[in-house]
């Protein structure tokens, strides 16, 4: 595996990968070409645990998961998204919003699954981890 995954005592972990292609820009000199409108096709992974399984025997349905993030985000300028009208579409902001998105999505489930880590990639040789205190060991 590419990717660490987290350490946890729930007796069930789902990990579902995805991509989506967006366009992004980080609007400060400093950031040198990335102040310029560029794309990516991301990839993201996440990682969701819980101790309980719903009447269809899942923790949460793969495809909506994917769903959620896909319309969010596929074939978008990031800027544009109202979640980063305050914050710049970093790959740190966006692994921390997808966490956040997910994590409001799966609350709403009555099994309630939570989301452990956020794996982002952003380039082939650029990835961050995004993994909420409350879930370290
Ligand atoms: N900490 C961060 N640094 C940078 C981010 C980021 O989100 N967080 N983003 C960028 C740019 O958006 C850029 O698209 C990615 O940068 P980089 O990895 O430098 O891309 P390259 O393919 O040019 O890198 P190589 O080292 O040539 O593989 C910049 N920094
Ligand atoms: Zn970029």
């Amino acid at each position: 595996m590419m990717y660490q995954t987290p350490v946890h005592d729930f007796e069930y972990e789902l990990n579902k990968d995805l991509n989506f292609s967006a366009a992004h820009h980080i609007p400060n000199r400093r950031a040198g070409k990335c102040a310029n409108i560029h794309g990516h096709t991301y990839f993201v992974n996440m990682t969701i645990a819980g101790d309980m399984l719903d009447d269809l025997g899942f923790l949460v349905n793969f495809s909506d998961v994917k769903k959620l993030i896909d319309e969010a985000f596929d074939h978008t300028l990031l800027n544009d998204h109202p979640r980063f009208l305050d914050i710049p579409p970093t790959s740190e902001t966006l692994a921390k919003t997808i966490h956040e998105m997910v994590s409001e999505y799966l609350a709403t489930l009555d099994n309630r699954p939570v989301c452990l880590q956020v794996f982002l990639r952003e380039t082939p040789s650029s990835y961050v981890i995004y993994r909420p205190k409350e879930f370290r060991k």
